[in-house]
């Protein structure tokens, strides 16, 4: 055993990720809390390994076990030599740095892969009094039982899963949610589409909050959670995007770019095929991020989304405020706004300049609109508990655009058990329908100075998309459509049913399978002007 003379150090992310393991291991405490805790490090890059480690723990401990890494070399730490291990043989497959401990492992790694066989080689207890001890080719990275029991946890899971769907009842995949975390999104769509409903996994899609608060928020760093003192107020950076790219790229992203005059047929199959570390900025919504499917549950839980910095949104209900498109200044009236999803999106577009009144009627709901816009530091939004019916042209003869996004049946939403297995109900559609048009047609007649109204829906039905379109525009002569899908550069695809003249190749369909987001309907309005015609 040789010593070397100037000993290198193991990198930092090896040895953050080994701490965090540590902790996790020996006091039981929240991986993700640890990892966001973690001031120097990657926090994506930990959590890939981490999670790695968690799906192969076996196969590694097997490997360690059997190769006598730690049993030779008391010294080694034992969560460290998980984590190279685990990086190498189901992470990178390969580990960084000069170190001894990093070197040896990775050497072997090399010899490992053109073998076929785990070689695992132990290195040195400390960085400075590297041992090696080469272990015949002769350990499996599945060893035997290892196979057995992943063949009987599938053969489980299976079971599970075909057996499921015919117990038939509603809740039963939020059920597998809430009580199955660590299954993510993913097993739980293929669940899904056992039951016959179609559930396509969507994109990951997110913007950039600005700084609103008078006092900015803490730049675009991981949060500290020992953190005592408030940072310090400065200057809002101007562009907000830039300094999420920066941030993204500090934390290994690749951006994935599209020439300048992309069709949205190959910005879909750029999404389609991004790589695990890959993201892309949206074709339509300035500002929006989008990810692959698979790092839903990640972002779900991340601090700069917790601390509202970046809002995640389903893309499809980010082209509401897109199309609407109030300028900086303007005033907005937003008559279904609960919980305040689009309200904050339309805040944003505005730069939180003018005046947004969020009107929302069921209590439960318009507190929570209070409590998420004022978090986000929505200054130009004012809520308002009151049913949209009773606004009056007095009191709001100063809005210029408008939002309706009523109640409905909800049948485009992805994460739903309603999707498609459940009958189409005529009778509550007629009755949602009733309510829809009496509120864009509230809208469309009482507001003296109105420009533009976005309606949308979360429905795939057309009893609450064209037809209330349709009616409303009978009872209202003084508005005309405007054609959503010229509005994106005609960059769009599913347009509405063509046997509703003049309505139908206006109005925008978000679909699932082939657009990537929830179902969405959007329709957009523009008054007249006087003695103007078709
Ligand atoms: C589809 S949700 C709106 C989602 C919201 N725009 C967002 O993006 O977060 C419809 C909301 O409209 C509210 N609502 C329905 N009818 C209303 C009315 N007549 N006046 C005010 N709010 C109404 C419902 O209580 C519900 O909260």
């Amino acid at each position: 055993m040789s010593k070397k003379p100037h000993s290198v150090k193991v990198p930092t992310q090896y040895r953050a990720t080994a701490k965090i393991l540590k902790a996790a291991l020996e006091q039981q405490k929240c991986i993700k809390t640890l990892i966001f805790a973690e001031k120097h490090a990657r926090t994506r890059s930990l959590h890939t390994v981490l999670k790695k480690f968690s799906e192969n723990r076996v196969a590694v401990e097997k490997a360690i076990e059997e190769t006598g890494l730690l049993r030779d070399n008391p010294s080694f730490d034992p969560s460290l030599a998980k984590i190279l291990v685990t990086e190498l043989l189901f992470a990178r497959k390969e580990l960084n740095g000069e170190s001894k401990p990093v070197q040896t492992p990775a050497e072997m790694g090399k010899k490992n892969r053109k073998q076929q066989q785990v070689d695992v080689v132990a290195s040195a207890a400390t960085d400075d009094s590297p041992a090696v001890i080469d272990s015949p080719a002769e350990h499996h990275t599945q060893p035997e039982d290892t196979s057995a029991e992943v063949f009987l946890w599938l053969l489980a899971y299976s079971v599970l899963m075909f057996t499921l769907p015919f117990l038939g009842f509603y809740g039963v995949r939020s059920w597998l949610q809430e009580s199955f975390p660590h299954l993510d999104l993913f097993t739980v769509n293929c669940w899904s589409v056992l039951t016959a409903v179609v559930v396509v996994n969507l994109v990951v899609a997110m913007y950039v909050l600005k700084a609103f608060r008078e006092k900015p928020p803490p730049p675009l760093e991981p949060v500290q959670q020992d953190e005592e003192e408030e940072p310090e107020a400065a200057e809002p950076k101007k562009d907000h995007l830039a300094e999420a790219l920066e941030y993204l790229y500090s934390e290994d992203w690749r951006r994935k770019e599209l020439p300048a005059d992309a069709s949205y047929a190959d910005f879909l199959t750029a999404i389609k095929s991004l790589e695990e570390d890959e993201f892309m900025t949206d074709l339509h919504v300035e500002g929006v991020l989008i990810f692959p499917p698979k790092w839903s549950n990640y972002w779900v839980r991340h601090p700069l989304v917790h601390g509202k910095r970046f809002i995640l949104q389903n893309k499809a209900t980010c082209l509401a405020a897109e199309l609407l498109a109030p300028p900086t200044g303007a005033t907005v009236l937003d008559m279904c706004a609960a919980p305040g999803m689009k309200t904050m999106h339309i805040c944003n577009v505005m730069q939180n300049k003018g005046c947004i009144y969020a009107v929302e009627q069921d209590y439960k709901r318009y507190n929570t609109l209070c409590d998420i816009t004022e978090e986000a530091g929505c200054a130009i939004v004012k809520p308002i508990f009151s049913d949209a019916l009773d606004l009056t042209p007095e009191r709001f003869a100063d809005v210029e655009y408008i939002l309706v996004d009523p109640s409905c049946s909800g049948s485009g939403m992805q994460n739903r058990m309603t999707v498609c297995d459940e009958p189409k109900d005529d009778r509550r559609l007629q009755k949602l329908q009733g309510l829809q048009i009496k509120i864009l047609s509230h809208a469309m007649s009482s507001f003296p100075n109105v420009k533009r109204i976005a309606y949308c829906t979360c429905s795939l039905w057309k009893e609450e998309n064209e037809q209330v379109v349709q009616r409303c525009l009978q009872l209202n002569p003084s508005y005309k459509l405007l054609s959503c899908k010229k509005a994106l550069r005609n960059k769009w695809h599913n347009v509405g049913d063509t046997d509703y003249p003049n309505i139908g190749k206006n109005v925008l369909y978000c679909l699932p399978e082939s657009d990537l987001t929830d179902g969405i309907f959007l329709a957009l309005f523009e008054k007249r002007r006087e003695g103007e015609v078709d």
